[in-house]
């Protein structure tokens, strides 16, 4: 990566501040651009879904592992949970979406409560695991919540077998006009697929394990027992451990990066946050494979207003992607991501791999309950780890005196509604937004690859115009 006319900015920068110029490219095709991510940890994009409550369940972790990202479990969910979450994950299918099952007696009001667990929209009606109907929303609009589903089911559905080409799974669900359909092996329901679904499975590969499965990964903090903690985990089988505290540049917390090292054996460990050279090689000296960047940069984040402390992210990135590079490893940009562009320029900026939160907080897939508001519109509510909410609920088990001290240490946001795009309401159709403009920018710089992007990146600093210039205006002015 260098600036233009290799003039080096005075000041540090965020993604806002700085553009990408095309370069003379031989990439004919954005289709030619490979983005697996050169941290090696098996993701085939470069997204990694923040470790925050409100966001990364089970539902978030097998949905992006599916098209080749990566979801980290967060570290106030009880290790035995996270070791359920992690085994049933393991056992999702890696091109069929899980499917939501009712039987012929539950009510309309079940299968509502349920249909906003997942983007695909149906509920399968199943008998001794057979699909006997299909119930979409449309079905149970003007009825009565306590009706039986067998009465506003689609009998005798249309089924799907199990390995059929993709194209032509395509096809069918196009001809027969329906949405989605259950797949089937032997007559049993092995899971759903949609139109959408069939196009993505031939686009993006899952992230997978040495075993074929979905990957997994999960968070420790920096105290008690970490190194304990982060044995149960790999004991559970998570693939890649991350080690996540505010200040990661602080003595427990190299000390905790070293403890987990000494148990991890080949497992990959991320470490952070850090935003400056010196933090960086701290966290690889003491055995991170991976260093996290970002302090302050985050939505639901106020440390920057509450301390004064953080550093702009596109420059934190750079340096610290440039240190750890240096030493034969990587960094994932943690924070701050909006659009599709900040993605691609903290890949340009060195990063390996780029975590989103609050971004993913609006979808189907994360954690939280669906909720509508006054004019009905769907959102989610979402809140920082670091939020009076969050501290509460990690420090549950300590004396009454101690939470109340803890919450005064807020810095982050307690509750913030995060609205579902109607265009966009799955994390799936974010991700498409994300891998279409990266391979996008790939190829106006040349690069077939992650690490492509990074060596002939040429980039600007633009001012406050620049940066508007380039915001689309549906509206017209
Ligand atoms: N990327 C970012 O900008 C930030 C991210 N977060 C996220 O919030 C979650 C909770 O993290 P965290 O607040 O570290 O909580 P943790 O409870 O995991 O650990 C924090 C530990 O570090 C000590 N500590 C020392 N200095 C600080 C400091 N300036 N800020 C916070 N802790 C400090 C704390 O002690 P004591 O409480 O006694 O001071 C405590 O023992 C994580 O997921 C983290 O990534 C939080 C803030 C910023
Ligand atoms: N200072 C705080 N930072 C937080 C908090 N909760 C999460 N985070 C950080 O933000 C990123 C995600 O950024 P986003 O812009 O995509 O939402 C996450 O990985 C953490 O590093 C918090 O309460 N305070
Ligand atoms: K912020």
């Amino acid at each position: 990566m260098r600036f233009l006319g290799d003039t080096r900015p005075a000041q540090d920068l965020t993604y806002a501040d700085v553009f990408m110029v095309p370069n003379s490219s031989g990439v004919g095709s954005r289709l030619e651009v490979d983005l697996t991510t050169p941290d090696r940890i098996g993701t085939t994009i470069p997204v990694v879904v923040a470790n925050m409550t409100a966001i990364s369940g089970r539902r978030m972790a097998e949905t992006v592992a599916r098209r080749g990202g990566l979801a980290v479990l967060p570290q106030d969910i009880p290790t035995d949970v996270v070791g359920e979450v992690v085994g049933w994950v393991k056992a999702r299918h890696t091109v069929y979406d899980t499917p939501i099952t009712l039987g012929p007696t539950s009510t309309v009001g079940e299968a509502l409560s349920l249909m906003g667990k997942r983007a695909h929209g149906i509920v399968v009606v199943v008998d001794a695991g057979r699909p006997v109907g299909i119930v979409t929303d449309g079905a149970c609009q003007h009825v009565d919540r306590f009706t039986q589903l067998s009465q506003v089911m689609t009998v005798d559905p249309l089924t799907i077998p199990a390995g059929t080409d993709l194209p032509k799974v395509f096809d069918v669900l196009s001809e027969e006009r329906v949405q989605a359909a259950p797949v089937v092996d032997g007559g049993q329901l092995v899971g759903v697929i949609t139109r959408t679904g069939a196009l993505r499975s031939a686009i993006y590969s899952p992230a997978l394990d040495a075993s074929g499965r979905l990957l997994t990964a999960a968070a420790v903090g920096i105290n008690g027992d970490v190194a304990g903690k982060a044995e149960a985990l790999l004991g559970h089988g998570v693939d890649v451990l991350v080690v996540d505290t505010a200040h990661g540049h602080q003595v427990r917390a190299v000390e905790a990066v070293r403890a987990v090292r000494a148990v991890a054996g080949s497992t990959p460990l991320v470490a952070g946050n850090v935003v400056t050279a010196d933090g960086t090689r701290d966290l690889v000296e003491a055995g991170a494979d991976v260093v996290k960047v970002g302090v302050g940069p985050g939505a639901m984040c106020t440390t920057r207003m509450m301390t004064g402390v953080g550093r702009p992210q596109f420059s934190a990135v750079e340096e610290c992607a440039a240190t750890a590079r240096g030493l034969g490893k990587q960094v994932w940009a943690d924070g701050g991501v909006r659009h599709p562009r900040d993605i691609a320029l903290a890949l340009a900026a060195g990063a390996a791999n780029v975590m989103v939160g609050s971004w993913f907080a609006g979808t189907y897939e994360s954690a939280g309950d669906l909720q509508t508001d006054g004019s009905g519109r769907m959102y989610k509510e979402s809140f920082g780890m670091a939020s009076a909410r969050a501290v509460k609920a990690r420090t549950s088990t300590h004396s009454g005196f101690d939470r109340a001290r803890a919450g005064l240490f807020e810095e982050g946001i307690s509750s913030s509604r995060m609205y579902l795009d109607p265009a966009r309401p799955g994390v799936e159709d974010l991700v498409d937004q994300i891998v279409a403009g990266v391979r996008s920018s790939c190829t106006y710089a040349g690069a077939r690859t992650v690490d492509e992007l990074h060596e002939r990146a040429v980039l600007g600093v633009q001012s406050a115009a620049g940066y508007e210039e380039g915001r689309p205006l549906p509206a017209g002015w």
